[in-house]
């Protein structure tokens, strides 16, 4: 019996359990099991919160893969942890595999908080392109539905950003993510400039698919769209099922402000993880 929470930020949802509910689980089978929609509780990724030596967001994709870092998941893991006691401060740091994020909370009803996430890193190591290039900008992949142009940074986890004038089809997105010369595969995000300071996303996410946003990809946009001359410093991002404001700070620290909203509590009962 594994008592959860289900939160979503801007559509894009997540199973929390404690990680005391669950020690001695397999993690990745355990995140793969309950984010089946079919045979479990249906969400895109697992968050185990790790209360000890520190505050952790552990994080697992719907198909058991492990990301270093999810930016909607830290906005629902913040909530999480307010509405449970585990942290009540307005301001705190959270341990993840991408460095400590700092969590600061801008309102509690309805919950909005804005979390530092980091600063961008532009070379190709760094996001899993190991063809000897610096960066990876402004580079053209074929796929069976065309020729897409794509930058790729680190922002969190591993992002390519493609400017777009139509979200293109899943099969196109696919084939971006699984591309070979994306040794960890990549998140790809697809971005319409409204204006300077309004973008629309459709982010097709590694270990999971079309999702309906994603904050690390957001903010991956952002950087890519100041670099490369499309937009200001600070843009809100329009989603299918809310916005987040994204800005990049002098000093190249990136902040994203957004929603996060429970949607269930309850009991998973399947005992075979
Ligand atoms: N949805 C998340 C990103 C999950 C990352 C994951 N799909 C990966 O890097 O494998 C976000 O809001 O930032």
């Amino acid at each position: 019996m594994i008592p959860f929470a289900k939160y979503h930020g801007c559509g894009n949802n997540f199973i929390i359990v404690k990680e005391q509910d669950v020690l001695g689980k397999d993690y990745s089978l355990l995140a793969q099991a309950v984010c089946c929609a079919a045979t479990g509780i249906g969400a895109d990724g697992l968050i185990v919160v790790r209360e000890e030596p520190e505050l952790e967001m552990v994080f697992y994709n719907m198909d058991g893969s492990r990301a270093p870092m999810c930016g909607n998941g830290i906005r629902c893991f913040a909530a999480y942890c307010f509405d449970n006691g585990i942290r009540t401060e307005a301001v705190y740091p959270v341990k993840t595999l991408a460095g400590e994020m700092i969590v600061n909370r801008i309102e509690t009803s309805p919950f909005l908080v804005k979390i530092s996430m980091g600063k961008p890193s532009f070379r190709s190591a760094d996001f899993g392109v190991l063809d000897g290039s610096e960066t990876f900008l402004a580079q053209e992949l074929e796929t069976t539905e065309g020729t897409f142009t794509v930058s790729s940074c680190f922002m969190g986890t591993v992002h390519t950003v493609v400017w777009v004038e139509e979200f293109p089809s899943e099969s196109a997105a696919s084939q971006l993510s699984n591309h070979p010369v994306f040794t960890e595969k990549t998140n790809v995000n697809f971005v319409k400039r409204m204006d300077s300071k309004t973008l629309a996303i459709k982010t097709f996410e590694r270990g999971v698919g079309f999702t309906f946003a994603c904050g690390t990809g957001a903010c991956a946009s952002l950087v890519m769209g100041i670099r490369q001359g499309r937009c200001g410093s600070k843009v809100t991002v329009r989603l299918p099922y809310g916005r987040l404001i994204i800005e990049q700070l002098p000093d190249g620290e990136v902040t994203m402000a957004g929603p996060a909203v429970r949607v269930a509590e309850g009991t998973y009962i399947q005992e075979e993880i």
